[in-house]
């Protein structure tokens, strides 16, 4: 059945604006999509009985048929399109969808279509040649990073897509290095190769320098732009051409046959001469395989068996020494099946990956929660992937991170906005449960509190310790998502103080869906502030809480989140005497604060007690303490952002017995805010890493406005035909950046914008800011 989105005309598809004066946070080069909707081009995503069939009949496919992949890259690389191609080829969809007409059915939230952008990932299960793929899309836009990460820890395998004319732009290098830092085996696929300026040499080169690795020629493409219209497989010299037929061109029918010399010797040759490279490369990094290639067929390359060389790709692309590079037009529906295949032979299965806890839990179950939607009718629904074990319908599990136990009502097969409903979910596998109330994404999920227990004390005794008390369970939860703290904050009020609950509740689904996503009281005013990653980030938010929620809101000002440190060390002294009912409360506290030095920016202070105090201070006590120290150093003195890069030392605390914890903390915390005070406070700037994409043409007028923009040109690089200006400059100079860029270099630059890190602003910028802080100005 068509979603009612799907049936919208195109006067309630239009793109909202996207180019509002502070769109500063943002690539430029969001499409604006066509203005006319085709309502003959309506779109069949019904699936017909049999597919449905063939899913069902193989609910659990034997662990190693299993490939839970990742689509990763740039903005635009062509993530969708791709996604789109697989889903149409293996049977899963009846016509093919178009990001630029908005009906494509991974991005299928409201201002996805609207926007053409892919927001939150979708999980896509489907089946290809007896292997269940499940899919996940990720977003390409820097402000929904942590989406990308947050998925990263659930794919066993993933593919890394390129615009052929670009190459490695800025967010593939994001991406790559969360997939390094996961360990993640990949593949890479040239996109674009119809294109005009599509180089295969140039993007391979540009693979080799800027993300450091191998790449593995699998393919050769023949003929480039215009002229693109198949390729050479180098494993076994087979040509495939697709040829449009008579009255479709969706690119399922290829043709493949055997290169021959008298077919096109040049190309014959090049293909030799790739094949001969690509067993050497495997060879270099391969024994078993060397010594196969040594031994047997040292004399001629050409009667190594395809088989025997794809096993050994597979082993290096497994352990990450290499990276295999194919080609295509996802758009022109090339190369999209051969992708599949690659998949499917040098990707892992989830049990080719080597997970330390699984040991720890033997047969019992493990799951993560990595995606939360919220479903109007049906509640939550999580995505969940097992790692060992089983899940059931009907039944109890234990959620680590949250100490609780929730039950599943029911479990789905996840196609975009259809599900299947399934019996039961084996290991290595991903799929949407029903019923968890509680759960968030980045959860832990066990059969029960004794097998997380049970598995505590396994763990315990792997390390050398028993480990017997419950809080030590934690130590089972799986690797956390490191959340980035927030640029940009706005306040955001609802239409009447009657729909404020309505406003929290909204807000509250939504960060279970989105960590990312942080929402505070200003203590002042007790308005609600909103912090994002990016504008976009947060007129996204905006939009949903307005279509999912109903409730019509006001943003304030988008505003920078500044940071304080302080220059000097200092020492105060505070005494809270304070009598509540018959209880007296009193007591006095010495601290010190000094500076942090180091390179990464620590929003937590390093806390530590003079040898006095230690001494003789409750245990219980020191809890108190350092909320009162913590909760102090989130609203700095000077102009209430949070304190980074601070030591502080409690060199004395005295109290009366009857004192409550709560007054110890507000002492301390009062004592901390008069010692940062008397260190002098520095105001912090997010200082952005910033990269241009532009004409020659245009370089000199974008590389004046930077200069006044206080940005420093760190490199300028040639991509083909354009400059790549590689630049640091301060957030608070980017407002309104996307306008001017575009009237400067007539809309044919692009550029993305990630925090690099906080930089000291000077006195007289940091007075101008006061004032205005101060409505002074
Ligand atoms: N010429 C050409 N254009 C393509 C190809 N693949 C995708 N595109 C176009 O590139 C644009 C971006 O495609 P998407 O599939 O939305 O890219 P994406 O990587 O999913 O983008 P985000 O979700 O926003 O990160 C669209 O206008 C596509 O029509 C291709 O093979 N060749």
């Amino acid at each position: 059945m068509l979603r009612t989105v799907r049936k919208l005309p195109m006067s309630a598809l239009k793109l909202t604006s996207l180019c509002s004066e502070h769109a500063c946070f943002r690539k430029t080069k969001i499409r604006v999509l066509s203005l006319t909707w085709q309502n003959t081009g309506q779109r069949n995503y019904s699936y017909s009985p049999e597919d449905v069939k063939s899913l069902r009949s193989v609910i659990n496919p034997h662990i190693s048929r299993i490939r839970n992949i990742g689509i990763m890259a740039h903005i635009d690389a062509g993530k969708t399109t791709t996604t789109e191609r697989m889903l149409y080829y293996s049977g899963y969809i009846r016509t093919l969808g178009d990001v630029d007409d908005g009906d494509t059915v991974t991005d299928f939230m409201v201002q996805e279509r609207e926007r053409g952008i892919t927001i939150q990932s979708a999980a896509v299960t489907f089946d290809w040649k007896d292997y269940r793929i499940n899919l996940i899309d990720t977003p390409g836009h820097v402000d929904f990073t942590l989406e990308v990460e947050r998925c990263l820890r659930v794919l066993d395998g993933a593919v890394a897509v390129f615009d052929a004319s670009a190459g490695v732009e800025a967010q593939t290098l994001t991406v790559w290095r969360q997939a390094d830092k996961h360990q993640i085996p990949r593949i890479c696929f040239l996109n674009k190769m119809d294109k005009n300026r599509a180089s295969f040499t140039y993007a391979v080169e540009s693979i080799k320098q800027k993300l450091k690795t191998k790449p593995l020629l699998l393919q050769l493409p023949i003929g480039e732009a215009k002229t693109f219209r198949g390729l050479v497989d180098v494993v076994t010299k087979e040509q495939i051409i697709w040829k449009p037929t008579s009255d479709m061109d969706d690119g399922k029918h290829f043709e493949q046959k055997p290169l021959l010399e008298t077919d096109d010797p040049n190309l014959f040759q090049e293909v030799q001469d790739a094949r001969n490279t690509l067993i050497e490369q495997v060879a270099d990094l391969d024994d078993e395989f060397a010594e196969l290639v040594l031994g047997e067929y040292s004399e001629n390359f050409d009667l190594l068996p395809a088989d025997k060389l794809q096993s050994a790709i597979r082993r290096v692309t497994l352990a990450q020494k290499a990276v295999p590079v194919l080609c295509g037009s996802a758009l022109k529906n090339k190369g999209v099946q051969p992708l599949l295949d690659a998949i499917t032979m040098y990707l892992p299965a989830p049990n080719e990956r080597s997970y330390e806890f699984l040991q720890w839990y033997k047969d019992d179950l493990c799951a993560l929660a990595f995606k939360v939607l919220h479903d109007k009718c049906r509640g939550p629904l999580v995505f969940i992937r097992v790692y060992s074990g089983s899940l059931k319908p009907q039944s109890a599990v234990y959620n680590i991170n949250k100490s609780c136990t929730e039950r599943i009502s029911r479990l789905l097969l996840p196609f975009a906005d259809q599900q299947i409903e399934i019996p039961s979910l084996m290991p290595g596998n991903i799929a949407l449960t029903v019923g968890l109330k509680q759960s968030a994404t980045g959860d832990t999920i066990v059969s029960s509190k004794a097998s997380a227990v049970a598995a505590a004390q396994r763990a315990g005794r792997d390390t050398g310790r028993e480990r017997r008390s419950s809080s030590d369970v934690e130590s089972l939860l799986l690797a956390g998502v490191e959340v980035p703290e927030p640029v940009f904050f706005c306040t955001i009020e609802p239409p009447s103080m009657a729909k404020q609950q309505d406003l929290d509740n909204a807000l509250s689904c939504l960060q279970r869906e989105d960590p990312s996503l942080k929402v505070k009281l200003d203590p002042d005013t007790g308005q609600t502030i909103l912090c994002g990653m990016g504008e976009l980030h947060i007129e996204i938010i905006h939009d949903r809480i307005k279509r999912e929620y109903g409730i019509e809101t006001y943003l304030g000002p988008l505003q920078i989140a500044y940071r304080e440190t302080i220059l000097n060390a200092a020492q105060a002294t505070d005494v809270l005497d304070k009598t509540v009912g018959d209880k007296r409360h009193f007591v006095t506290t010495e601290l010190e604060v000094r500076p942090r030095l180091g390179d990464k920016a620590m929003t937590k202070p390093a806390i530590e007690y003079a040898e006095s105090v230690i001494e003789v201070l409750p245990k219980e006590l020191q809890g108190a303490i350092e909320n009162g120290i913590t909760n102090s150093c989130i609203q700095g003195p000077l102009l209430g952002f949070p304190v980074q890069d601070i030591d502080v030392t409690v060199q004395s605390l005295t109290m009366h017995p009857d004192t409550s914890h709560t007054m110890v903390s507000a002492c301390v915390s009062r004592c901390l805010q008069k010692a940062l005070k008397k260190a002098g406070i520095q105001v912090l700037e997010p200082l952005m890493n910033l990269e241009i994409t532009v004409s020659e043409d245009h370089l000199s007028a974008a590389l004046a406005d930077l200069a006044q923009r206080r940005g420093s040109v760190q490199e300028i690089q040639s991509r083909q035909d354009n400059r790549v200006v590689v630049a640091a400059v301060p957030l608070a100079e980017m407002m309104g950046y996307s306008t001017v860029l575009r009237s400067l270099t007539s809309g044919s630059a692009t550029f993305t914008l990630e925090l690099a890190s906080y930089q000291a602003l000077n006195s007289q910028e940091q007075s101008a800011l006061l004032q205005r802080k101060m409505g002074l100005v």
